[in-house]
């Protein structure tokens, strides 16, 4: 006789698996409520205390966690001593177990959840059979998806590599308890949590902590104002990510992801003053990083206009006191210190990627005037600065910068003079000291021409371009300087 154990919490679909593993001659065992429904549905069942002769008792916490059962189950059919224990503690084998279980993952979703109901949505019996059954999967069939009770009844019809398909289900068993799992550490440990919505309104949404330590957005001490949003956390932690990156006194403000503006400078107000006019109009509602604290003078400068995040390294009290007149204004006590070995995850349809963090940043011996005309010590400084800012800006990007500050940011283009042309149009300003940086190599000398004509004096770009000559002959035409870094910085 062959045996089939059916225990499912979510029952949909079960009755017609059942009735079709009747028709192809398996017996049924199965547990309190999957019993009932079967048995209710006219097919013969037998149910699990019948074969452990014990009764479910704690409310069902203790049901099929038995010798009879697991032994069934795990027994190896080819190893004598296995059989020889079946025969001796009348445990009849078990070759299909399709178990789904309790459903802790919307449990923990919905509004009000208290610890007990988590407690009690923690399946115990159930992913144990499941590992029982994938372990021995030489042996047994283990569904745990009802999506795939028609095609198991197909495969064991047709008896076709039955071996793979077992493997194949025992592969998803071990990636579904693995999963299941992974949702109760989130649970419990606090690191899975709602957010009001995703990108948009009509998005649901979570964040899960995997690495929140103190230097990161997710492991900010919030001094004030509302919960963070899904859009807020994406572009707070471009701005750290940014802000981070200088060791003078900095100030970047973010809006979508791509830096709007960005100062250094002598003190961080001086560096905010900067930032700030690098693009009053964009910074509005968006999210500013100093990589220095916020002193009362530098408050009373962030209070004047609107903005929906302010992270720092620490906020004076009187700072706090200041900030905090706005009800909803995020303030975010963040450590700078940099971590060097960061990944960061992106996800795709069918999986995701993974790859370093860009913290990369040419040497200066690696860089080359590649240009009759050096660049003077204004421009050198400008193109170091624009080259820092523009690995943060989304591709196509280019970046015009004084020494201190950005003067106009090109961000997110499909072609290279397109960026250039927004970053001119925004520019506040353009003199013998602003530089031009390029995330990318020139493919062709149109960009060139185009700064040019605008009077940009000096260029920083990665090169490797095999028409890079081409954008060297109009420099040299057009008397600028070129610098070339070696590396380049896309940004997707
Ligand atoms: N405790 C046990 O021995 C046990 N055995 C099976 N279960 C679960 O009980 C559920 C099915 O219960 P029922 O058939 O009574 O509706 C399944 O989700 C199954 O995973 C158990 N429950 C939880 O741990």
């Amino acid at each position: 006789m062959s045996y089939a154990l059916l225990s499912v919490s979510n029952k949909e679909g079960i009755i017609d698996f059942a009735k079709s593993l009747v028709e192809l001659g398996y017996d049924i065992i199965s547990t309190g409520g999957t019993f009932k429904a079967l048995q209710e549905a006219g097919i013969k069942v037998t149910p699990v205390s019948d074969v452990t002769q014990f009764e479910e008792i704690m409310n069902g916490r203790v049901k099929t966690l038995h010798p009879k059962i697991h032994g069934g189950i795990l027994a190896d059919r080819h190893n004598d001593e296995h059989v020889q224990a079946m025969d001796k503690h009348h445990i009849t084998p078990i070759d299909i177990v399709a178990v789904n279980l309790y459903p802790f993952e919307e449990t923990v979703a919905k509004e009000g959840v208290t610890e007990m109901d988590a407690i009690e949505n923690i399946d115990i019996g159930g992913p144990t059979m499941l590992r029982s059954a994938a372990k021995n999967f030489k042996h047994v069939l283990t569904i745990v998806d009802p999506s795939d009770y028609d095609e198991a009844i197909e495969r064991l019809k047709s008896g076709d590599d039955m071996d793979a398909y077992r493997k194949e289900k025992m592969i998803k068993v071990f990636n579904h308890t693995y999963h299941y799992d992974q949702a109760i550490v989130e649970f419990f440990s606090g690191a899975k949590a709602s957010l009001r919505y995703g990108e948009n309104p009509h998005q649901q949404a979570h964040l899960v902590r995997t690495n929140a330590t103190p230097n990161t957005i997710l492991g900010a001490v919030q001094h004030h104002g509302k919960p963070l949003s899904y859009n807020n956390i994406k572009d707070a932690d471009a701005a750290l990510n940014l802000v981070k990156q200088f060791d003078r006194a900095a100030a970047v403000a973010v809006k979508h992801m791509n830096p709007c503006g960005v100062g250094v400078g002598d003190s961080i107000e001086e560096a905010y003053d900067r930032a700030y006019a690098a693009d009053s109009m964009s910074i509005f509602g968006g999210i500013v990083a100093l990589n220095r604290p916020v002193t009362k003078a530098l408050a009373e400068k962030l209070h004047e206009i609107f903005l929906e995040v302010i992270i720092a390294p620490s906020f004076d009290d009187e700072a706090i006191e200041i900030l905090s007149q706005k009800k909803n204004i995020r303030l975010l006590e963040v450590k700078m210190d940099v971590d060097e070995d960061a990944t960061e995850f992106v996800s795709v349809s069918g999986g995701y990627l993974t790859q370093d963090v860009d913290q990369a940043f040419a040497r200066r011996e690696d860089m080359q005037v590649v240009t009759d005309k050096q660049p003077t010590k204004a421009q050198w400084e400008a193109a170091l600065l624009g080259l820092k800012v523009v690995k943060s800006v989304k591709s196509n990007a280019i970046l015009l910068s004084s020494p201190t500050h950005t003067v106009g940011i090109g961000a997110g283009q499909m072609n290279r003079v397109g960026a250039l042309k927004i970053a001119i149009e925004r520019a506040t300003e353009l003199n013998e000291n602003i530089a031009l940086a390029s995330d990318g190599f020139f493919p062709m000398r149109d960009t060139v021409d185009l700064a040019a004509e605008h009077g940009i004096q000096c260029i920083i770009q990665p090169g490797g371009s095999i028409k890079d000559q081409q954008s060297i002959d109009a420099c040299n035409e057009h008397g600028i300087a070129m610098i070339t870094t070696g590396m380049r910085h896309f940004k997707h």
